[in-house]
């Protein structure tokens, strides 16, 4: 008997140091805001609003703590020496891009923070998480640990979640988590056809690969996870991502593609083998018919869709379809607007769209659903996990006071060097865990 299960989403809490640096060659969005000044203060809010809107109309809505940043013990690593102070003014002033690194707020993305497949997939019916190496970007490369501990933290029950190491971190096995997994089903708790896009073979060097920008994702990463989780070959389709796409800036499949359910909506560049992808989703899927929604290059060209983060919008159910929660910016994009405008006349599963404003995201190349990691959930594994992530009245309130209190509303990548920011982030995370109830995580905490 199929169990009855829902989607949690699970936000990523946007951190003290959120900031523009510059660190993703790939991420246009981020390459072209280099040393902007953020406001995180203003970034965190947009963040918490947007969980509170989804949370007020019913999704099960969970947040994600920030890591400690700038992180004191991977400059550590990297041999600057002395008292937190000394480490922080050495490397400053020998290498400002090492700490632009070490300070960046990305774990924010949590889209990337793991693979998850849930209990209806999984040979051992439990839901297994992998947290990704994100070995592609060394900022981002530094998030597995804690993201380890804090999905254990969570999910700590070992009778209904398995929890396993990030793979190996190299580009062989590059692996940027939930950015390039999709899975379609036809309702959560039935067993789903999950669908991991890969950017390049490692293992081959003639296969096709972008030729500007890094494929961050291979398909011997994707391999190895659906091995890990026990993954039937029945329930998995690889497919690689269009090498142009990545070349125009996707830098990962959320930037052209996003299902739910039995929905896949994509672009017409999305994937190297379109027919194939399709032909085998359709020979998997149980239970309920693919619905392709498809928008042509001529509808939206490649560079609209880069732009407005069209399709890095959350696609969630509703009483009366789907609804498709979209980036301000695709209001600003004409081309983007006008098939907005259009969808929801049509007769397809997509019957209503939604603008959120995560603006301080977007400019480092982060929508609505960067934001957000999926974890469907049977009504048991929702009792089992840990509640106090979970958002309602109450812990949004706490969780905005927080942030009023402890986040600075001008940051630029200069003020990184200052020893106060150090003292602000550690005192307002170790606050946090308190309100969160997730105990120690962060290294300065252990
Ligand atoms: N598509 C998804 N799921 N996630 C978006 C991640 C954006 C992130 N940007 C950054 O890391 C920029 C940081 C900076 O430049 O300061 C990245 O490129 O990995």
């Amino acid at each position: 008997m199929p169990k009855h299960a829902v989607e949690a989403n699970f936000d990523g809490l946007v951190g003290p140091t959120h900031n523009y640096a510059g660190l993703s060659w790939g991420n246009v969005a981020s390459k072209s805001n280099v040393n902007a000044v953020s406001n995180p203060k203003e970034a965190a809010l947009q963040g918490l609003a947007k969980m509170k809107r989804l949370a007020d109309r019913g999704y099960v809505q969970g947040v994600l703590p920030p890591h400690e940043r700038p992180h004191i013990p991977t400059l550590k690593a990297l041999g600057f020496t002395g008292s937190d102070k000394a480490v922080l003014a050495a490397v400053a002033r020998e290498n400002p891009s090492i700490l632009a690194a070490a300070s960046s707020a990305s774990a924010m993305w949590t889209a990337n923070a793991a693979t998850v497949s849930p209990s209806a997939d999984t040979s051992d019916h439990r839901v297994h998480f992998t947290p990704a190496n994100l070995s592609a970007k060394f900022h981002r490369s530094i998030e597995h640990v804690v993201t380890g501990r804090v999905l254990k933290s969570i999910f700590a029950d070992d009778a209904w979640f398995a929890h396993h190491p990030a793979l190996p971190s190299v580009s062989h096995f590059g692996d940027e988590g939930a950015a390039n997994h999709t899975r379609l089903c036809s309702r959560y708790g039935e067993p789903g056809v999950e669908l991991f896009v890969y950017g390049q073979v490692a293992f081959n060097e003639q296969a096709p690969a972008p030729a500007k920008y890094p494929a961050r994702q291979s398909l011997e990463a994707s391999q190895a996870i659906a091995r890990l989780h026990g993954l039937k070959d029945s329930h998995v389709v690889f497919a690689q991502q269009n090498p142009a796409a990545i070349d125009a800036g996707v830098f990962h499949n959320d930037v052209i593609a996003v299902g739910n359910a039995n929905t896949l909506f994509y672009h017409d560049m999305a994937f190297l083998e379109e027919e194939k992808v399709l032909a085998d989703i359709r020979s998997r899927l149980t239970g309920t018919e693919l619905q392709a929604v498809r928008v042509s290059s001529a509808e939206v060209p490649i560079e609209d869709a880069v732009q407005s983060y069209l399709f890095n919008s959350q696609l969630l159910n509703t009483a009366d379809g789907m609804l498709l929660a979209v980036p301000g910016e695709c209001r600003e994009v004409s081309s983007v607007s006008r098939y907005l405008d259009d969808l929801v006349k049509g007769d397809g599963p997509i019957t209503s769209v939604e603008v959120f404003d995560v603006k301080q995201s977007m400019r480092n190349g982060g929508g609505p659903a960067c934001l957000r990691l999926r974890v469907a959930l049977s009504d048991d594994e929702l009792k089992a996990m840990h509640h106090g992530v979970l958002l309602n009245d109450a812990l949004y309130e706490r969780l905005t006071t927080w942030v009023e209190a402890h986040y600075r509303e001008e940051l630029s990548t200069e003020d990184l060097a200052d020893p106060m920011l150090l003292d602000e982030v550690r005192k307002a995370l170790d606050e946090l865990t308190g309100i969160l109830g997730l105990g120690s995580i962060y290294d300065f905490q252990i």
